[in-house]
């Protein structure tokens, strides 16, 4: 057994993990990447492309299955299909794989899975697949423009049909790009205990390509590295991985020395640790989540960044807690989402959500909203967060909860860092108080913040 069949044979473990027993993806590619520890790195580079590729493009490897095969993608037994998915994608996304091998491998692999009578199937599928390759007939973009989304980015219909609703087809084409194109990681420099300079000379030591933030002055963005946790400064707390636009919120947040600050929905702590920065060992942050097992991956980040400022909790937001009322001056209600902004960085959201599952979501939102926002003192502030760009959870649950609480939005020009104040004209909604930051418009995730005043 060659060590690519080993690989491929990991990659379908995962795949079957993921499409027949619901598993997040990330979840089980960084279980087996730590399982398998002694994999060189270009071993563990080749199982996370092949394994997030196939899932993030999965719309597009089923359609291309079904152009060439005589029985289609949800008819297949799932080991199968998820073959030809790992097939179809090295076939058409891994240059690197000769396409023999792509063939060879999977007809072996399906052998090795018991499918002896298969083998001619997969073969055929893949050579048929490997030699029509460019010439696949994707559906119209202007005679099926939806379908057309759906299946070039392997996004579902539905979603792509919500977002019309809102967006203009190029603006979804953009964010659709995006989600597929790889982007650097950004880090939060934690410039209580470094400089963002002397964290980019340690890191670069390292060989990792460093490039300023877009936005905002502790930000830089990182890429060539194995693993975030071996990097300079990873274990003596000089960074936290946050993407700029969540950045943003501390900063909306208009956070000021003595502040209390309460982050209701905070775990693992990228908000609250970044409110802890900025109020530079004064007032406090309670950081609050749901279970235990979430309260300690506060306190594991709290530990590292080597916070004493910051109060990690355990508190159910639907609950009201009396001791609270009025007390804040600032709330973090950075909710529980659909995630639609993050499908970048974890390709199988897109997958998982359904319109019910959506809906309960944006209710949810508004059930937490209801009970903390008696924790904001009058004059304080609550900043309002999703990781998605959807806008029944966003701007729909804003206006939801101006009109029935005492708050109004509050221009966020004065709050947001410079550098992105000034690439904002004259229309842009910050200064009515929130902003959408679209992927492929904005260089970040998909993400929405609103700045509501108590008044
Ligand atoms: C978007 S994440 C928060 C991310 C965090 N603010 C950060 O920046 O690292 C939403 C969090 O809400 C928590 N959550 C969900 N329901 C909750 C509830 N009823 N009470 C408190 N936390 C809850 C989840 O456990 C999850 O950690």
């Amino acid at each position: 057994m060659t060590k690519e069949m080993n690989l491929r044979e990991l990659a379908l473990a995962i795949l079957m993990e993921v499409t027949q027993n619901g598993e997040f993806s990330n979840k089980v590619l960084n279980q087996t990447l730590s399982k398998y520890q002694y994999l060189a790195k270009q071993d563990r580079a080749f199982l996370s492309r092949l394994t997030e590729g196939t899932i993030e493009r999965m719309i597009e490897m089923d359609y291309i299955i079904n152009q060439y095969s005589n029985v289609k993608v949800n008819k297949l037994k799932p080991v199968i299909r998820n073959i030809l998915r790992l097939g179809v994608y090295q076939i058409k996304y891994m240059d690197q794989v000769p396409v023999s091998a792509a063939c060879n491998e999977s007809v072996k692999l399906a052998m090795k899975k018991g499918f002896h009578n298969l083998k001619g199937f997969v073969n055929g599928v893949l050579r048929t697949i490997s030699r029509e390759v460019e010439n696949i007939a994707y559906p119209s973009k202007i005679a099926q423009p939806i379908s057309y989304l759906s299946v070039v980015y392997s996004m579902p219909e539905w979603i792509i049909r919500n977002w019309l609703e809102e967006f203009s087809f190029e603006t979804i084409e953009k964010m659709l790009q995006c989600s597929l194109t790889e982007r650097e990681t950004t880090i939060r420099c934690n410039t209580n205990k470094t400089t963002t300079d002397e964290l980019r000379k340690g890191l670069m030591s390292q060989g990792v390509l460093v490039g300023d933030g877009a936005y905002v002055e502790e930000a830089l963005r990182i890429s060539e590295y194995d693993s975030v946790q071996r990097l300079y400064g990873f274990t003596n707390g000089l960074f936290q991985v946050q993407d700029e636009s969540s950045m943003m919120v501390a900063h909306a947040a208009g956070i000021k020395k003595d502040d209390l600050i309460i982050d209701v929905c905070a775990a693992p702590g990228g908000k609250s640790l970044h409110v802890a920065q900025l109020l530079e060992g004064t007032g406090s942050v309670i950081a609050c989540d749901l279970t235990e097992y979430k309260v300690d991956l506060i306190k594991q980040n709290v530990e590292r960044l080597g916070y004493t400022n910051v109060e990690p909790r355990v508190q159910d937001a639907l609950e009201l807690d009396d001791t609270l009322i009025d007390k804040a001056d600032v709330v973090i209600a950075d909710l529980p989402c659909s995630g639609l902004g993050v499908i970048g960085k974890k390709n199988d959201i897109k997958y998982n959500v359904t319109p019910e599952k959506q809906k309960d979501l944006a209710q949810l939102q508004r059930n937490i909203l209801h009970v903390v926002q008696h924790y904001v003192k009058k004059g304080g502030t609550l900043v309002y967060s999703t990781c998605t760009v959807n806008r029944e959870e966003n701007l729909s649950n804003v206006e939801w909860f101006v009109d029935r609480y005492d708050f109004e939005l509050e221009s966020l020009r004065a709050y947001l860092p410079e550098r992105f104040v000034k690439r904002e004209g004259k229309e842009s909604t910050i200064d009515k108080g929130y902003i959408n930051f679209i992927p492929g418009i904005y260089n970040t995730d998909g993400f929405f913040l609103a700045r509501l005043v108590k008044k």
